[in-house]
């Protein structure tokens, strides 16, 4: 007899054959007949009565016919546990297998309970031997089965739940099951839809498909008892199964404690929705894309996702999705500091009121140095008392295609080192004020939003993983893309290439969205009529709130704080948070007018805390994974950073690993100051 062989679904291959002599049951009832007529005949002749043979060859008949119908409901009754036996021994082994399987409760003829004994040799601490078992009777009797395990009576009872015809298995390219309504088309994706689910699940799943007209809209799918539904990674293959092999776009249920799930076809996905005129703007909150029941996601402007960033490779739609934050931003009256170093993307945002465009890399730090002061004054007037977080206006600083503003700053660093040789540091001063507003600003109500072609590790790991908590990535990604972005390598991998597409933090987690279309003058051709109608409203109600603005408060600039980047603005004045009096703008021919507050020059200054190498004093929040710096005097390697806050005070956690391999963890203040190797 061939050994039993279990698939991971479960699915036996080759089928256990029955066991022993099997021979027919009609085969014995016709031997006994032609017995009591060969009696019959003999006894007739012998006494010369045939009528005897009459009544002999009358008896043989009905033996053959109750024989053979007898025999055969038999073997049908009997032929479960007769194949468990056979098929469980083996596994079980038992002195003895006779008695060893019970069944009772039949439907459709197949046994809905059935009672298995055990030795006491055999472990059912062993979740796999269990498993096996299980998955035998599943196998042999064609069902979902229940398992319960008894171990003091050292018994089993397995419950079935029987689907006719769920022990059949089909092999792909077979005939498929037909119903007598169905019509051609529902007829071949019944078998399409079976024959997709079997070769994922396992030919034990009963499938049940639902149509409205020749469209198949559900698939219903039973199957028996496994672990696997439990791994996102199983779940996800069976729905790009789904997806790439039936019409449609399919979404999955999974209900584990039933095995069931069931496949939904999803509805025609939007796209070139435009930015709605009758959504009525809630507080802080920036509508930017709809989800498939058309509903309006927006970006809540808070601590629990303080910071965006935004990827998608070149003519996904980013500059699109940033419009629409910065439209939004503007009908609610925020403040937009907008840095393109790109310089023609936000052309049609160059004179709005409240939004100041920034393109050229120097006046870019500068504005980065600006924000970063206005956020620290703010800072020190909620530690004094004297103001409370909500006093503030909310600011949105918008660095788009960050690493092309990051290479020409790292350019000029150069330039600027390069001629100045008292200038240390490796990077423009700038920087460190940007990481520090990465993990202050928050607090101070300035969201930042960062858009990169790529996922980068600069972005996704460390404290600028934890602040740029919202999320939004364009056009399909890599797994490698998905992994950094969704912590997996499957989300957003099968997004359609369609502009505006993307996959977007919310709420219930990673969702597939439609950024709203939000065309300007300088998207030339693209722009049409509905557009140029769309935009035109959008910029008259932008215009009316910064005039109501304007006549509520003469004189108050919001962007005050920019300084001599207002300078060209008629209200050119300073906002009721400005503090502190601003370096003034860097000059374009190599910057060497960039002022470094006494905390930068102090970090610039390079201490050489020897035997370890040369250090210098690095803001914790300047740290990143791979850093080494020195904890009690002994170098250490960074491998994770996290930032948080009780009541309010904010720390940020570093996870190391010193240099024999021992891990640790340190928890620092924002403002701490680490020695970090150069
Ligand atoms: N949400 C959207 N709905 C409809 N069309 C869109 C959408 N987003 C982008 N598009 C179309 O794609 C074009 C390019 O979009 P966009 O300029 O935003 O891409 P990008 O990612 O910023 O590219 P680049 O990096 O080259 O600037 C737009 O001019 C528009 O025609």
């Amino acid at each position: 007899m061939p050994n039993t062989v279990l698939t991971q679904e479960g699915i036996v291959a080759p089928p256990t054959p029955t066991p022993g002599p099997d021979r027919s049951p009609v085969v014995g009832a016709v031997m006994y007949a032609a017995g009591i007529a060969a009696i019959g005949y003999g006894t007739a002749a012998f006494l010369h009565r045939p009528a005897i043979l009459t009544y002999a060859v009358a008896a043989a008949a009905a033996v053959a016919v109750i024989g053979s119908v007898g025999g055969a409901w038999h073997r049908k009754h009997t032929r479960p546990v007769r194949d468990l036996t056979v098929a469980l021994a083996p596994v079980l082994r038992p002195e003895t297998p006779t008695g060893m399987v019970r069944a009772s409760r039949r439907r459709h003829g197949v046994p809905t309970k059935i009672v298995i004994r055990y030795p006491a040799t055999w472990d059912e601490r062993d979740t796999k031997a269990r498993d096996t078992v299980r998955q035998i009777v599943a196998t042999r009797l064609g069902g979902t089965v229940v398992a319960t395990w008894q171990p003091p009576k050292r018994r089993v009872v397995c419950r079935i739940e029987v689907t006719p015809g769920s022990s059949d298995i089909i092999d792909r390219g077979a005939t498929p099951e037909t119903t007598s309504d169905d019509s051609a088309e529902q007829t071949r994706l019944r078998g399409r839809a079976t024959s997709v689910v079997h070769s994922i699940m396992g030919a034990t799943a009963t499938v049940t498909p639902t149509f409205d007209g020749d469209t198949l809209t559900r698939v219903d799918v039973a199957y028996a008892t496994t672990t696997r539904d439990l791994s996102r990674q199983f779940r996800n293959r069976a729905l790009m199964q789904l997806d790439s092999k039936l019409p449609g776009e399919w979404r999955d249920v999974w209900q584990f404690e039933k095995d069931r799930v069931y496949f939904e076809l999803r509805p025609p996905f939007p796209s070139n929705v435009r930015f709605p005129l009758m959504h009525k703007m809630k507080k802080s909150e920036l509508p930017y894309a709809v989800a498939e029941d058309h509903s309006i996601v927006s970006w809540k402007l808070g601590s629990k996702d303080p910071h965006c960033l935004v990827i998608g490779p070149t003519g996904s739609g980013k500059t699109v999705f940033i419009r629409n934050l910065v439209v939004a931003a503007r009908l609610l009256g925020i403040p937009v500091v907008l840095c393109d170093p790109k310089m023609t993307e936000y052309l049609d945002f160059e004179d709005m009121d409240g939004v100041q465009v920034v393109c050229d890399p120097h006046e870019i730090a500068y504005a980065i140095t600006a924000a970063h002061n206005e956020m620290m004054g703010r800072y020190d007037l909620i530690k004094r008392r004297v103001a409370k977080k909500d006093s503030f206006s909310q600011i949105l600083f918008i660095l788009d295609e960050f690493f092309i503003f990051k290479e020409q700053i790292d350019e000029i660093w150069a330039e600027m080192k390069s001629q100045d040789k008292t200038l240390k540091g490796r990077e423009h001063p700038c920087m460190s004020k940007w990481k520090r507003m990465v993990v202050l600003a928050r607090t101070a109500r300035i969201h930042m939003i960062v858009g990169i072609q790529r996922p980068d590790a600069a972005f996704l790991t460390g404290l600028a993983r934890d602040s740029f908590r919202k999320r939004v990535s364009l056009d399909r990604a890599t797994p490698e893309a998905a992994r950094m972005m969704w912590g997996d390598s499957y989300t957003g991998t099968d997004l359609p290439s369609i502009q505006g597409r993307a996959i977007t933090s919310t709420a219930d987690g990673a969702q597939e969205v439609q950024v709203l279309r939000l065309l300007t003058p300088s998207d030339d051709s693209d722009y049409d009529g509905e557009d140029k109608a769309t935009w035109e409203t959008l910029v008259d109600r932008m215009q009316v709130q910064s005039e109501a603005y304007a006549k509520a408060h003469p004189g108050v600039d919001l962007l005050g704080f920019l300084g001599s980047l207002r300078s060209d603005r008629p209200s050119r004045g300073t906002g009721p948070a400005v503090l502190e009096q601003l370096a003034p703008p860097v000059e374009p021919a190599g910057g060497e007018d960039v002022e470094l507050s006494e905390r930068d020059q102090d970090h610039q200054s390079t201490a050489d805390p020897a035997p370890h190498g040369s250090y210098e004093s690095v803001g914790v929040y300047e740290l990143e994974p791979g850093s080494t710096v020195l904890i009690d005097g002994e170098p250490v390697e960074i491998t994770d950073m996290h930032f948080g806050d009780d009541d309010g005070a904010e720390w940020v956690e570093v996870d190391y690993v010193t240099s024999d391999g021992t891990e640790g963890t340190e928890r620092l203040g924002l403002d701490d100051v680490l020695d970090a190797r150069v």
